[in-house]
């Protein structure tokens, strides 16, 4: 028998390393991890079977048993599922080819090498068949792939090297063999087995047994835990299988259990996580909730069973109207499918609203929406049909107050004479708080929404409305404030127009076809200037955003340039303008305007050397 010894990825020995040095307090999960595995070896297993028969068909009854050799300190998880070959055994036991342990390498980087930290992510994500390496120092695979004849043997002491060699005469399926580290021998007696079982394990569909033969004694229930009645399962036992099927160590934020009858059948235990799944914006934006037909699992990857928006829900389908035989490729266009989405999209946002809805508990609504709410608007764009219920989800941050506002308490106190809904975009509420154009709405009391997610881009022009009521940038077109009642400051009253028609013409003159226009601000109170979008032309932060990711060509669409004629500064041009000569002696602080309203408005300044010559030539003359 011919031995390789081949080298385990480099991330992989690192990871082994962090493993086995862990002394860490929940080392039991270990099992969990492990029989886990079999139990989705064992799935596989059943759904290549509809098609071959023949690969199950000499030992038909899929189950995992755990087996304790207290003489030669072993511990043994074996499984009559799926098995693999010499290359599975490559691929997914030399690699790091699960998600969560790549989350796992990921989170570890970000730690910056906190030995003590490390250790505690790994309870948080778990590091799947790894996590042997937690109670065993030494882990043989002995496996058998369903269809062939040909079994392996995958050894290893987890430090940087493994080997394989072939076996014969193997059963299907997977052993997996645990030479258990010194005190680790709890994990032999059957007492403490099955403690664990029952705590992380029990909701697993088929058999866990301790023991070979008459002896062997069943572990766990052994039904699937979606078929059970609800009041027979515990929150716990929930969690356990939110962990399993989401393949999440984070507490389920919300759990919904319930059976659709009628025209067509279905069960589903579904869960909205609480934190964020580090694929949330993968541009695939694939969900995950596993699809299974009469309790047979056929995919986790269903493609139309859940709306790209949702694609955060976990949990499982199972449906008792699919046949049994469809083909992966097939289930896509199988109508029955479109109908449960419809039903599942129906129940998960109606169980949002009661959320929503609920004013006591808007604070455990607002993590929902901090989590997952940039991907729920996705909805506004692609599902019309659900639009209004979506709508009534919303929640923005805005210039009143710390909290969430929804768009009806928007709408409640809106001043008289609004009759618009104000946005302003951009990178963080922070920055956008400091946004000139913002002043004279803060003046007059107009509460304006922050709008700090690309989404809110494509979803707004596309629903135009709420409740009749237009929504509207403060960055872009006029400011309308003049016809909203309220607050004490009005500057665009303080100053007769006369007063900056001069400079006004001074300006469009010197800056030319740098802007679109130069006017009077209605909705500056503190600022000298700041720039806007034309009412037809695009929001300046989508346009930025556009750029950025390289969607949008060409040059920038010129901005109008606006000034406050209340600013002292702007009062002094003004008075300057009037004067002989005042095209040439205020030319550089034409262009000194422009470049600041730029500045603060995180557009580039095209010419920044003469931004500094004309900057340094106005504080010298100032020193002077
Ligand atoms: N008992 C088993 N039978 C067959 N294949 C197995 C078994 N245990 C592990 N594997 C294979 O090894 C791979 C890696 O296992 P590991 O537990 O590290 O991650 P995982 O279960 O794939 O995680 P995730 O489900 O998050 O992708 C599995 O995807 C599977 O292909």
């Amino acid at each position: 028998m011919t031995e390789e010894r081949l080298s385990f990825q480099a991330e992989v020995s690192r990871l082994l390393d962090i493993v086995a040095h862990s002394l860490y307090s929940e080392k039991e999960v270990f099992l969990r991890e492990l029989v886990s595995n079999a139990s989705d070896a064992c799935d596989r297993l059943r759904y290549a079977a509809l098609t071959q028969p023949e690969l199950s068909s000499d030992d038909p009854d899929l189950k995992v048993r755990l087996l304790a050799d207290k003489e030669a300190r072993t511990l043994t998880v074996a499984d009559n599922g799926i098995g693999m070959n010499r290359q599975d055994l490559v691929d997914n036991l030399g690699t790091i080819a699960r998600s969560g342990t790549a989350a796992f390498m990921n989170s570890l980087k970000a730690n910056g090498g906190d030995a003590k930290k490390d250790v505690n992510l790994i309870g948080q994500f778990g590091v799947g068949f790894y996590s042997a390496f937690m109670a065993a120092d030494r882990v043989e695979v002995l496996t058998r792939k369903a269809g062939d004849s040909q079994g392996w043997r995958w050894q290893s002491d987890g430090k940087g090297e493994f080997t394989i060699a072939e076996v014969a005469d193997l059963p299907r399926g997977t052993k997996i063999i645990l030479h258990l580290r010194e005190g680790d021998d709890e994990y032999l007696e059957e007492h403490r087995l099955q403690a664990i079982v029952r705590k992380y394990s029990d909701h697993i569909a088929i058999p866990i047994l301790f023991g070979e033969g008459e002896d062997a004694k069943a572990l766990n229930s052994a039904s699937a835990l979606w078929t059970r009645s609800k009041n027979e399962i515990t929150a716990e036992q929930y969690k356990e299988f939110y962990h399993h099927v989401g393949h999440a160590f984070d507490e389920p934020w919300l759990t919904l259990h319930w059976r659709a009858e009628g025209a067509l059948e279905y069960t589903n235990l579904l869960f909205i996580p609480s934190t964020k799944p580090f694929d949330l914006f993968d541009p695939k934006r694939a969900h995950r909730v596993k699809l299974y037909v009469k309790r047979v699992f056929i995919t986790d990857a269903a493609e139309g069973l859940i709306p790209p928006y949702l694609r955060f829900v976990r949990g499982v389908v199972d449906s008792e109207d699919l046949p049994l035989n469809i083909s992966r490729e097939m289930l896509q266009h199988n109508p029955m499918l479109a109908k449960i989405r419809a039903g599942l999209t129906r129940r998960i946002l109606s169980e949002l609203a009661k959320k929503a809805k609920d004013s006591e508990k808007a604070a455990e609504y607002a993590t929902f929406w901090e989590k997952f709410g940039a991907v729920l608007k996705e909805g506004l764009y692609e599902d019309y049909e659900h639009r209004d219920e979506l709508m009534k989800l919303l929640r923005f941050r805005s210039t009143v107050g710390d909290g969430l506002v929804s768009l009806d308490e928007y709408v409640a106190r809106m001043k008289e004479g609004q009759d618009a809904i104000y946005t302003i975009s951009g990178e963080d509420v922070d920055s956008l708080l400091r946004s000139p154009q913002l002043e004279g709405f803060k003046a007059k009391g107009v509460e304006v929404l922050l709008l700090t997610d690309p989404v809110d881009e494509f979803w707004m022009p596309s629903v135009g409305v709420y409740d009749s009521k237009p929504f509207k940038s403060v960055t872009r077109g006029g400011a309308d404030l003049g016809k909203i009642q309220g607050g004490e400051d009005k500057p665009e009253d303080k100053t007769p127009d006369g007063e900056v028609v001069d400079l006004l013409a001074l300006l469009k003159l010197t800056l030319g076809d740098s802007v679109k226009d130069v006017r009077k601000s209605e909705r500056l109170t503190n600022s000298a200037v700041c720039l806007v979008s034309d009412d037809n032309d695009m929001d300046m932060h989508l346009e930025r955003l556009l750029k950025q990711h390289k969607q949008l060509g060409g040059s920038t669409a010129k901005r109008i340039l606006e000034i406050n004629p209340a600013h002292p500064l702007i009062k002094r041009l003004a008075d300057r303008a009037k004067a002989d000569g005042a095209a040439t002696a205020l030319e550089d602080a034409a262009w000194l305007l422009l470049d600041q309203a730029r500045i603060v408005e995180g557009e580039p300044v095209p010419d920044p050397a003469a931004f500094a010559r004309r900057m340094a030539g106005a504080m010298e003359k100032g020193l002077a």
